[in-house]
């Protein structure tokens, strides 16, 4: 049967796939944070649309709550692959995904698709590939003012734009007082996702995400690889690192080439239709 929607989280980041192939959704920005509305809407941390086929390559776009698009997200390509796996698009453990973002490899370590590991490509600290403005350099341990705090930041792109804030005591609270400010701010063109660390060990580490677009969230695949990739270059950590978030922990793994590989899970929230109400304000263009 085909349903609207396929609702999946990955730790607490929840997402709707939606797939062209199975229903015709007119995914303006309006009706994009309409559908991803807490209250008014299904409610999630963004949408999936896809499979996007290619000749044999397949492809997603991932939109996030404001309707804004990232370029690529790590929860939301194993929630992706997952949803490949249940409607019998791929029928092999391991397998290529296209994203704005550039090509990641996915495996799965189950039948179910309930564990994957994502190689998600390498990163990058340039400024102008994040971006960043001002001098063409490596964004490390630069100071950044944000209600007169005097914040050490560190900026990577894995596809999609982090800037990672060195912090004591990473809260919830500290996210929302200070996520919304740096997310805007001037210094980054195209916005960007924010992480407030605390390294635990050499092979651990606490974040708090505020993502561009979506917000607080409990859990996030690129930011754990962009955080886990900003403490290994500052030599804060070895090459396994566990990412400890609210929602729970993503397994990084750096390799010698500098790609990324972030290893976590994926559960199957529910499937269905939108009633004709939301349906009919979807559709009224
Ligand atoms: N909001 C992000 C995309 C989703 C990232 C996150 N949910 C993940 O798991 O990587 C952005 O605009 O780049």
């Amino acid at each position: 049967m085909n349903f609207h929607f396929y609702k999946y989280h990955a730790l607490g980041n929840d997402y709707i796939v939606i797939d062209p192939n199975k229903a015709g959704v007119d995914l303006s920005e309006e009706n994009i944070r309409l559908i991803c509305h807490r209250n008014f809407g299904i409610g999630s941390d963004g949408i999936l649309v896809g499979p996007l086929f290619q000749g044999k390559s397949i492809s997603l776009r991932i939109l996030n709550p404001d309707g804004s698009e990232a370029e690529k997200s790590g929860n939301g390509v194993r929630i992706f692959s997952r949803y490949l796996v249940d409607e019998g698009y791929v029928t092999t453990k391991e397998f290529s995904l296209g994203t704005v973002g550039g090509e990641v490899y996915v495996e799965l370590l189950d039948d179910k698709g309930s564990q994957i590991r994502i190689d998600m490509g390498t990163v990058t600290f340039q400024s102008t590939n994040i971006p960043v403005t001002g001098p063409e350099r490596e964004v490390l341990n630069e100071e950044l003012v944000v209600h007169g705090q005097r914040l050490v930041t560190t900026c990577v792109s894995i596809g999609n734009p982090h800037c990672i804030v060195l912090y004591d005591k990473p809260s919830r609270e500290t996210a929302l007082d200070l996520g919304p400010t740096i997310e805007n701010h001037s210094r980054f063109p195209n916005r960007i996702n924010v992480q407030f660390l605390k390294v635990l060990d050499r092979n651990n580490i606490q974040i708090e995400i505020w993502e561009r677009g979506a917000g607080y969230t409990l859990a996030s695949g690129s930011s754990s690889c962009a955080a886990a990739s900003a403490a290994y270059r500052l030599g804060m950590v070895d090459n396994e690192i566990n990412v400890h978030m609210p929602g729970g922990l993503i397994k990084v793994d750096i390799q010698n080439g500098g790609h990324v590989f972030m290893t976590g899970s994926v559960t199957q929230v529910g499937k269905g239709f939108f009633s004709e109400e939301l349906w009919a304000r979807i559709q009224a263009k």
